[in-house]
C-alpha cells in the first residue's frame, strides 16, 4: 500500500486546505463569511472555520484563501476597511510567501448610502494579495448592483470577487455565497 504525500500532509493536526478570513465592525461581513463557510461545507470543501484576521496565524499555510472585508474609511486611498486588515495588509502580508496560492476576495458594503465607494476595501485586498504574488480568482459580474463607483470594480462590469450588501440586499447574500463557491469550484480553486 502507499500513502500519498497529500494524505500524509493532511494529518489530524494539519490545516484545512482553504482558509477563510474576515474582519468586521458591526457583524455584517461575519454574516456573509458565515454564508460562505456554509456553502463550502455544502460543497464538500475542506475549509477552516471563519477566522478574524486580527486573530489569525499561519495564513500562508493554506493551499488557498478566501478573504473578506467591509469598507469604513470612505474614499481613502489605502487602509479602507477600518478594521484589522488595514494593519495586516501592510505589516504582515509582505512577509508571507503566497506565490502560486489561489485567493478569492469578498466585500461587504452599502451600495446606496456609499454609492461612490461601494466595497472599496475589497479592491484593496485584491491589489495587495496580487502584489504579494497570489493568483486572484472568483471575479463576478456587477449586474444586479446599483453603485456608481467602486474600487472593487477592477474592469468595466467586473468585481474583483463577490460583493455583498447587508444594508440593501441582505436577502441575496446566501444565494450569492452559494453561487460564488460553485464558481470557485468550477475555476479549480478547491
Ligand atoms: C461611517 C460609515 C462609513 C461607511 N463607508 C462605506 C464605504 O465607503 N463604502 C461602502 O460600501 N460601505 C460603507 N459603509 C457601510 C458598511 O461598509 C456596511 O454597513 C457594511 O455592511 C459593514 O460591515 P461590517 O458590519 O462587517 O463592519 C459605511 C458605513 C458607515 C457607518
Amino acid at each position: 500500500w502507499t500513502i500519498s504525500p497529500r494524505a500524509t500532509f493532511r494529518s489530524s493536526t494539519s490545516l484545512a486546505a482553504t482558509g477563510v478570513f474576515y474582519s468586521t465592525m458591526t457583524g455584517n461581513t461575519e454574516t456573509c463569511g458565515g454564508h460562505i463557510v456554509e456553502a463550502l461545507k455544502g460543497a464538500g470543501v475542506d475549509a477552516s472555520d471563519l477566522t478574524d484576521i486580527g486573530d489569525a496565524d499561519g495564513v500562508d499555510g493554506y493551499d488557498s484563501l478566501i478573504v473578506g472585508a467591509p469598507t469604513w474609511h470612505t474614499g481613502a486611498d489605502s487602509e479602507r476597511s477600518g478594521t484589522a486588515w488595514d494593519e495586516w495588509l501592510y505589516n504582515t502580508l509582505p512577509s508571507l510567501n503566497l506565490s502560486g496560492k489561489k485567493v478569492a476576495v469578498f466585500g461587504c458594503g452599502d451600495q446606496e448610502g456609499y454609492a461612490d465607494n461601494y466595497c472599496d476595501a475589497a479592491g484593496e485586498l485584491y491589489d495587495q494579495f496580487k502584489a504579494a504574488g497570489a493568483t486572484l480568482v472568483g471575479l463576478t459580474s456587477t449586474e444586479g448592483y446599483n453603485h456608481v463607483e467602486s474600487k472593487a470594480e477592477i474592469e468595466a462590469g467586473k468585481f474583483c470577487g463577490q460583493m455583498f450588501d447587508e444594508d440593501n440586499q441582505y436577502e441575496e447574500s446566501e444565494g450569492r455565497a452559494k453561487n460564488w463557491i460553485d464558481q470557485l469550484k468550477g475555476e479549480g480553486m478547491f
